[in-house]
């Protein structure tokens, strides 16, 4: 068996408040994995551990081989890896090419030429060639997403790190950044957290669902469909005996839980199996 490129054991992680993270265990491989979990899940802070931002208060990790609890380990998997943060900490004033040249000289790339090369090659992977001169506070937020994911690519890491990389752009941009990504997990293993089921159902091999700091599902997006099978029916009214129910675009209600005999089931959806691996939770559903 190949050593997976993260391998994780027992993560956990408390604040003040409580347990972010209680117990997480994961094995991730080549391709784009999804990070589903409403408010509060605990993504971000699994994301950070796994991205060596922070280190967790108990468990083991390996990043490509590396043990980033140990210095030597943390530096030579931070090579390994590339990060977008949910706030990229972009400066305004700084160009896309000054801003991902700064990462850049971060990462240690030292030789001059050589790290404007990549720099370059990273925005044009990203269709940034003509935008590279711009500064950054007069790009677009679809653009700016670009921009972090080139900085995220620096280096070609073989882990890369996305913190809900889609949130805020609309639709269009949303499927080029999904095209961008799907590319980038083809030689690669990428973790990605979202809130959009969307993102889940067109770009992830797999899912994890995390909520309140536990792992509730992992498999593939069809597995996650499969929980939803014969579970979702429609009527004219919220049933009282759902899980959870809404009034749909046409007017009818879509329940979800185990339905009444002889209700009218209807194919289930990737946000179906998810709300129902959340046990039907309705503060989750938005
Ligand atoms: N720096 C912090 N100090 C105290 N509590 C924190 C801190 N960061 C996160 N938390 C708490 O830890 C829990 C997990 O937060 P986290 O940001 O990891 O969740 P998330 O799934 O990324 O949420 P979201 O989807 O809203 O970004 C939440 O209860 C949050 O309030």
């Amino acid at each position: 068996m190949t050593t997976p490129t993260i391998s994780a054991s027992g993560l956990s992680l408390g604040y003040r408040g409580g347990l972010a993270l209680d117990d997480v265990s994961l094995r991730l491989d080549r391709g784009v994995t999804g990070l589903l979990g409403p408010n509060g899940a605990g993504k971000t802070t699994l994301l950070r551990i796994l991205a060596t931002a922070m280190p967790p208060d108990r468990g083991a990790l390996t990043i490509l081989g590396q043990d980033p609890s140990t210095v030597h380990g943390r530096v030579q998997a931070r090579r390994l890896l590339g990060y977008l943060p949910q706030q990229p900490g972009f400066h305004p004033g700084f160009t896309a090419f000054e801003f991902v040249d700064y990462v850049a000289i971060l990462k240690e790339l030292t030789d001059r030429r050589a790290r404007h090369a990549e720099v370059r090659r990273v925005l044009d992977a990203v269709g940034l060639a003509e935008q590279r001169g711009k500064r950054i506070r007069a790009l677009s937020g679809g653009m700016r997403q670009r921009v972090a994911l080139a900085a995220a690519l620096v280096g070609d890491p073989g882990f890369l790190v996305l913190d809900e990389p889609t949130v805020g752009l609309d639709p269009e941009q949303r499927m080029r950044f999904r095209e961008l990504i799907a590319e980038a997990g083809e030689n690669r293993t990428v973790l990605l957290s979202t809130h959009q089921t969307e993102d889940v159902a067109m770009l992830c091999h797999r899912v994890v669902v995390l909520d309140r700091g536990r792992v509730r599902f992992d498999g593939t997006p069809a597995e996650l469909v499969a929980r939803a099978e014969s579970r979702v029916w429609s009527g004219a009214e919220r049933d009282p005996g759902a899980l959870v129910g809404w009034r749909t675009g046409t007017g009818e209600f879509r329940n979800l839980g185990e339905p009444p005999a002889g209700a009218r089931l209807v194919e289930p959806t990737l946000e179906d199996g998810y709300l129902l691996v959340l046990g039907g939770r309705p503060e989750v559903a938005a």
